[in-house]
């Protein structure tokens, strides 16, 4: 996988939904909605979608910034933004290292689901420099020309000179139609190759304060700038309607949505002739001394047992009725092939992952120097965070006398 940045600009001051906080103007992505914050709304269940998160706020927010982020269970770098877009997007590039990808996502579209993130990511993996989520235009558009008019009387009052004439805007005369086929409206997040990225800004300069959105930027460059299907939810909350829709939104999924919990164990035994697979990783030799996990499959326990916890959660039984236990097919594959039919298999049924939790019980290999690693590819691969802890149970038992490895993974799934 490669390496990716998140950007997360939310430092404009809302001043189009005008928002308070005890009496007082807040930034918009402070200001709450059905009870927490647009902040915390927009970073939540957003972890998995990149290896570093930078969030970009207005001075002073920072420290509130962090916690928020941290609520929401997104390890964040929090830096201060600019005073327009492209200044806060130019301050989160600074702090995003030297990731091979960077996204460029709004906090303001904080309802943004994991669709577009994720089409946009498979498109930067599959080669694209830059990608834009993107919808097609609903209404009739035309272009209009300002009217003006010449009134004596008006112009004098105005002019505070009688008799000079003044021209003054009478309203707007309705121009051509445009064709909407050929239109599209720009969301976020917005994909880049981050090299490409950083040579936009720099050749924007100044300039770049006029710009919208990154992907203009990017094309004055002469880059292609891809699309793909955006999504009517990860509309923009500018308004104070938008506000209202996205609080309809809240409400609903609060009142509609199902939850459901599972369990899966699963234990392998040391012995395999395959790679030393676990919780979606490679190990080597140094942190995993002696053979792999024997099974049928690559006996990743970990993988195996959050299948089983997804499927316990949807009461789609377990892993053995899912894909059998011996199909030829299967004959050393990767965990990575049942959690995804477990997936579909609960998607069948309209349920999908929450969190997943894991605890991994073995003397080796060790999780503690790789959770992160591993929770980023598990939570990848599940499209939701997946938590991943170790313990070598004090010696205790097969597992504590180093003759396998045995996983416990529990499940949220929600549909509705
Ligand atoms: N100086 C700015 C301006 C905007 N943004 C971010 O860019 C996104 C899109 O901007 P929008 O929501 O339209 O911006 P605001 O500037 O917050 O709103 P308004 O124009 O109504 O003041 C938002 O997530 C906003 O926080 C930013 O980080 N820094
Ligand atoms: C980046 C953007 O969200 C794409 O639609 C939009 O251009 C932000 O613009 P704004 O002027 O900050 O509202």
């Amino acid at each position: 996988m490669t390496d990716t940045a998140l950007i997360v600009v939310a430092a404009g001051s809302g001043a189009r939904l005008g928002a308070a906080r005890e009496g007082k103007p807040v930034p918009k992505a402070f200001a709450e909605f059905a009870g927490v914050t647009l902040l915390e709304h927009a970073l939540r269940g957003i972890d998995w979608v990149a290896e570093r998160v930078v969030v970009v706020v207005p001075p002073g927010f920072e420290a509130e910034a962090a916690t928020i982020a941290a609520r929401a269970g997104v390890r964040a770098d929090v830096v201060p933004g600019g005073a327009t877009r492209a200044d806060s997007v130019l301050a989160g590039l600074a702090a995003a290292g030297d990731a091979q990808h960077v996204l460029v996502h709004d906090a303001a579209r904080a309802l943004t689901p994991a669709t577009p993130f994720d089409r946009v990511r498979a498109a930067l993996e599959a080669g694209a420099v830059a990608v834009v989520p993107v919808l097609p235009v609903v209404d009739t558009v035309r272009s209009v020309d300002t009217v003006r008019s010449v009134d004596p009387a008006r112009s004098a009052a105005a002019a505070g000179e009688e008799g000079e004439a003044a021209e003054h805007v009478l309203g707007e005369r309705l121009g051509a139609v445009v064709d909407r086929a050929t239109l599209r409206a720009m969301q976020t997040p917005q994909g880049f190759d981050a090299a490409v990225l950083r040579r936009a800004y720099e050749a924007a300069g100044a300039a770049r304060a006029a710009s919208t959105d990154d992907a203009q930027l990017v094309q004055a460059l002469g880059e292609p700038v891809l699309a793909v299907p955006g999504d009517e939810l990860a509309f923009k909350i500018t308004t104070r309607a938008d506000a209202e829709r996205a609080e309809a939104l809240l409400a609903k999924e609060a009142g509609m949505q199902e939850l459901r919990t599972g369990i899966g164990v699963d234990v392998h035994a040391f012995g395999g002739v395959g790679p030393r697979r676990l919780a979606g990783l490679e190990w080597d030799e140094e942190a995993w001394p002696g053979p792999g996990l024997a099974g049928h499959s690559d006996g990743d326990a970990v993988c195996h047992a959050i299948v089983d916890a997804l499927l316990s959660a949807a009461g789609l039984g377990d892993i053995g009725g899912l894909v059998g236990v011996d199909e030829p097919q299967h004959a050393g594959a990767s965990g990575e092939v049942f959690v995804r039919a477990a997936l579909e298999a609960i998607g069948a049924e309209g349920w999908a992952p929450v969190n997943v939790a894991v605890q991994v019980l073995g003397v080796h290999p060790r999780i503690g120097p790789r959770r992160a690693e591993a929770q980023r590819a598990l939570s990848a691969m599940l499209g939701a965070p997946v938590s991943v802890a170790g313990t070598t149970t004090d010696g205790l038992g097969a597992v504590g006398r180093g003759e396998g490895v045995q996983a416990i993974a529990t499940a949220l799934i929600r549909r509705g």
